[in-house]
């Protein structure tokens, strides 16, 4: 039985993923952190990750940018694995994630569906025969009015992929407002539409002359990125230190 410590365990990440472990039976949440604690829970509940002094295997994060110091920090004191999920991390945090995994297993994903994970894939073989024959890439993202980040973190390991492919040679574009000139041809546009509760939309296109390919992903319930999570955990437990990733884990 692997024990998760479920790090944002109040928020809507964090409530569906303690819903899907009720039904697992090689794995169950032994302990929750959340900033809100006014709600009961099945399990013990810290206000503050340095509280938690319950005996757990990994630690499966989606919480808010602000908190990932702290848990870095907390992981490699206690070297415990770690399944990132919390997007929008700054530059600095990225360092410190990879710091970190020198110390301890971090799976780091930004998405974790089998069907953004197999597009990252997918986007390299349209990349590599596109762009060269001069198609323009623009990615297009739409999610719920209470999300704090954006571009979302899955445009911006879409628009990677695809930059890995054509040699790091293009450049990201978030606005358009402020300057009057032609979009350049070595440059990925991210645009970031916020309304309702939408899910995650994702679109990545392909303008060409005359021709416009599109690849598009939605999810329609946080239940497959909750499955990915706990997939992930399962995964994850008793790993070596070092940076792993989905594709490690669906095996792509
Ligand atoms: N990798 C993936 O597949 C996905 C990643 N996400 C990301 O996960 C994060 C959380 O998403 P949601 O659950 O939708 O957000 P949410 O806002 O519903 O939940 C976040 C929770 O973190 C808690 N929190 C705030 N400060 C904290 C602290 N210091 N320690 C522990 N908990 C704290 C909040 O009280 C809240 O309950 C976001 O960054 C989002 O972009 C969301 C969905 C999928
Ligand atoms: O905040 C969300 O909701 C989501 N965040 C992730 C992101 O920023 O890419 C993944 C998913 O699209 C939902």
């Amino acid at each position: 039985m692997v024990k998760f410590l479920m790090h944002g365990c109040n928020g809507k990440m964090g409530r569906m993923i303690t819903e899907i472990v009720k039904g697992e039976e090689s794995a169950a949440i032994a302990a929750g952190v959340d900033a809100y604690t006014e709600v009961p829970n099945e399990y013990p509940v810290f206000d503050a990750i340095e509280k938690c002094d319950v005996d757990v295997d990994v630690v499966i994060d989606f919480s808010t940018a602000k908190a990932v110091d702290g848990l870095l920090d907390y992981c490699v004191a206690k070297k415990l694995p770690l399944v990132l999920c919390t997007t929008g991390l700054s530059e600095e945090q990225l360092k410190k994630v990879e710091e970190a995994s020198k110390e301890v297993a971090i799976l780091k994903s930004a998405n974790m569906s089998l069907g953004i994970n197999l597009l990252l894939k997918l986007l390299k073989d349209a990349a590599k025969v596109l762009a060269p024959a001069g198609y323009d890439i623009e990615i297009v993202e739409r999610h719920h009015n209470q999300k704090l980040d954006a571009p979302s973190g899955t445009a911006l390991a879409l628009a990677d992929s695809i930059n890995d492919e054509l040699d790091n040679e293009y450049h990201y574009v978030y606005d358009r407002s402020q300057v009057r000139q032609k979009r350049e041809k070595k440059e990925i546009g991210i645009s970031a539409v916020r309304g309702g509760t939408i899910v995650g939309n994702h679109e990545v296109i392909f303008a060409g002359t005359d021709e416009v390919i599109e690849f598009t992903h939605t999810a329609y319930s946080r239940s497959v990125f909750a499955k990915g999570a706990v997939e992930a955990g399962k995964f994850l437990a008793g790993k070596a230190a070092g940076m792993y990733d989905m594709g490690d884990v669906v095996g792509l």
